[in-house]
């Protein structure tokens, strides 16, 4: 079933109003940052707002027999006409206003449990640290990306005159461990969105999919990873046609400010539709490390802009591309200390990694 966005909404207005401290029972929760404790509505309790100089009171319910949790909300009869209008569009109001300051990021993962109830969603604070510039991509390709997000923001307008959806659909593709995950935490963290990452195992129809998506909220990043190898699988439960329509089916316009991202080991066996402009906007290739990547790790994970080893390096990356910016990254994360160790296993790794291809190319 879908969430009411209403519900949502006005919860998070009552959890904002100072007098959420003077009901009788509140749950704290550790905020974000360390020293931060919010105070979140309990069940059955009683809120009292005051607006345009009337008493509103709201009351927070379960119904005991569906286990739906509900507000009641109580207005004087002589104010209702007066007031009750202009007061959900305040809440409306304070709603995007607090959305808009909020600054914690949160990544949604799928739950397929019947604990949950409807909820088909549950979030954690996202607080990965990648951002662009940790990341090891070209310079230009990653200008034009910025670029290309910040014009996503500002057109709503562009997209509602040419009637089309508010979003953008991403493909990331290329080798493992070339930075495509990463990516898309350096992505949220740049534009501000929760992150939404659908684990299409958990997923066994098509109309769950778009219960998932109609649970999701704007201004969010809609993940789903690995997409090549669950159409490739033969035992995957949702069909290429149910996936198409998640991509831009007629569900994939609920909220608008979306980007989805798909990423793919390789996009060599995918169905041409799958890739169709619509289904994907934007096709981001992450290659292996080359030497002006390797050059970028070295200095951002062992401090070093040069070395006498460097040219053995780039002599070893002209052969060919065999390493992935992961496994230079861990190599030189686990050797930090040794900046000389750390290049010559990158060496020697790229060596044995080479001939093992070369030998598998042979075979
Ligand atoms: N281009 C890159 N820039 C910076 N760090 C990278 C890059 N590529 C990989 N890494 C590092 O390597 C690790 C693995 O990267 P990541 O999980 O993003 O790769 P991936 O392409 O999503 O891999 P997979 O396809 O196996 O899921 C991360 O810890 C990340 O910091």
């Amino acid at each position: 079933m879908q969430e009411n966005q209403l519900y949502r909404k006005i919860i998070t207005y009552l959890n904002s109003l100072p007098c959420v401290e003077d009901s009788d029972f509140t749950n704290l929760f550790s905020g974000s940052k360390s020293n931060e404790i919010n105070l979140i509505l309990d069940a059955n309790q009683k809120i009292v707002d005051n607006f345009l100089s009337a008493r509103v009171t709201w009351i927070n319910e379960k119904d005991e027999k569906t286990g739906l949790k509900l507000f009641v909300l109580k207005i004087r009869r002589n104010d209702k006409r007066r007031i009750l209008r202009p007061y959900l569009q305040h809440v409306h109001a304070k709603f995007d206003e607090i959305e808009q300051r909020r600054e914690e990021v949160r990544l949604f993962v799928n739950i397929n449990d019947e604990l949950y109830g409807n909820r088909r969603w549950i979030s954690v604070p996202f607080t990965h640290p990648a951002t662009f510039d940790t990341m090891v991509i070209e310079q230009d390709l990653k200008n034009k990306i910025k670029a290309d997000l910040e014009t996503f923001l500002k057109s709503k307008q562009h997209y509602n005159r040419i009637a089309r959806i508010w979003k953008r659909n991403y493909l990331l593709h290329g080798p493992s461990g070339t930075g495509k995950s990463t990516f898309i935490a350096a992505m949220a963290n740049f534009l501000n969105y929760d992150v939404y990452n659908i684990d299409l195992s958990k997923v066994s129809k098509e109309s769950d999919l778009k219960v998932l998506l109609l649970q999701s909220t704007s201004k969010s990043l809609i993940v789903i990873e690995d997409l090549d190898s669950y159409l490739c699988n033969k035992s995957a439960t949702l069909s290429l046609s149910a996936i198409l329509n998640f991509m831009d089916g007629i569900f994939s316009c609920c909220g608008d400010e979306r980007i989805m991202i798909f990423t793919m080991n390789s996009k060599d066996q995918i169905d041409l539709t799958v890739l169709r402009p619509g289904r994907i906007d934007h096709h981001i290739h992450f290659p292996l490390c080359d030497f002006n990547a390797f050059k970028s790790l070295a200095s951002s994970h062992l401090g070093l802009k040069d070395h006498e080893l460097f040219p053995q390096v780039e002599e070893n990356f002209q052969t060919g591309s065999v390493l992935s910016p992961a496994e230079i990254s861990e190599i030189m994360i686990s050797n930090r200390n040794s900046p000389s160790r750390a290049l010559k296993l990158v060496i020697s790794t790229h060596q044995s990694n080479s001939k093992a291809r070369s030998s598998n190319n042979i075979r």
